[in-house]
């Protein structure tokens, strides 16, 4: 009889909370899609999406310091707020489009796609950046958000 995954009544079917030997936190992994994830799925997951891109500035201190352009970062949270700042100001005063700007400064590996993450449910991103992106109109530049990858700008396009 294989050990019966502990069932939490709050999660989803097929959901069960786990625990990450690395890091010690709780993680949610569904036994049927195989899928895994940080943020706990909800119940009545929204099935309402957006579609946006985004430009990610990581630092010293982001979840995973390292992307396509620069194997080990090290620049710190501020000065990573002030790069995006500097980038949502070329943008708005329309010296550079948001998706060349992407393509070549996002530490995100959505740059080769001009930032763009395609349609997504609330529930699938950390909720900081979700919360963003959902408050967004469609065309709607965002402030700074900060999540545990790093700093972005976030465009919704749709
Ligand atoms: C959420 N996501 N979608 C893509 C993506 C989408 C389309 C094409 C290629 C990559 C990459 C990612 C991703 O998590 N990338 C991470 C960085 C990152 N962290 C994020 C947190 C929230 C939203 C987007 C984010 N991107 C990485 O490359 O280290």
């Amino acid at each position: 009889q294989p050990k019966r995954a502990k069932s939490d009544p709050t999660l989803p079917p097929n959901w069960v909370e786990r625990m990450s030997r690395s890091r010690g936190v709780k993680y949610y992994f569904n036994v049927k899609t195989k899928e895994s994830r940080w943020e706990r799925p909800e119940p009545e997951q929204e099935k309402k999406t957006v579609t946006a891109s985004h430009i990610l500035c990581k630092h010293r201190d982001s979840r995973r310091p390292s992307s396509w352009r620069e194997q080990n970062i090290t620049r710190t949270k501020e000065e990573a707020i002030d790069i995006i700042k500097k980038h949502r100001q070329d943008i708005v005063d329309g010296k550079v489009t948001f998706e060349d700007v992407a393509r070549t400064e996002s530490d995100c590996s959505s740059a080769k796609r001009g930032g763009d993450l395609g349609p997504f449910t609330h529930d699938k991103m950390q909720k900081p950046f979700a919360d963003a992106a959902f408050a967004l109109e469609v065309g709607e530049l965002s402030d700074v958000v900060i999540s545990d990858s790093g700093v972005h700008i976030i465009k919704r396009t749709a």
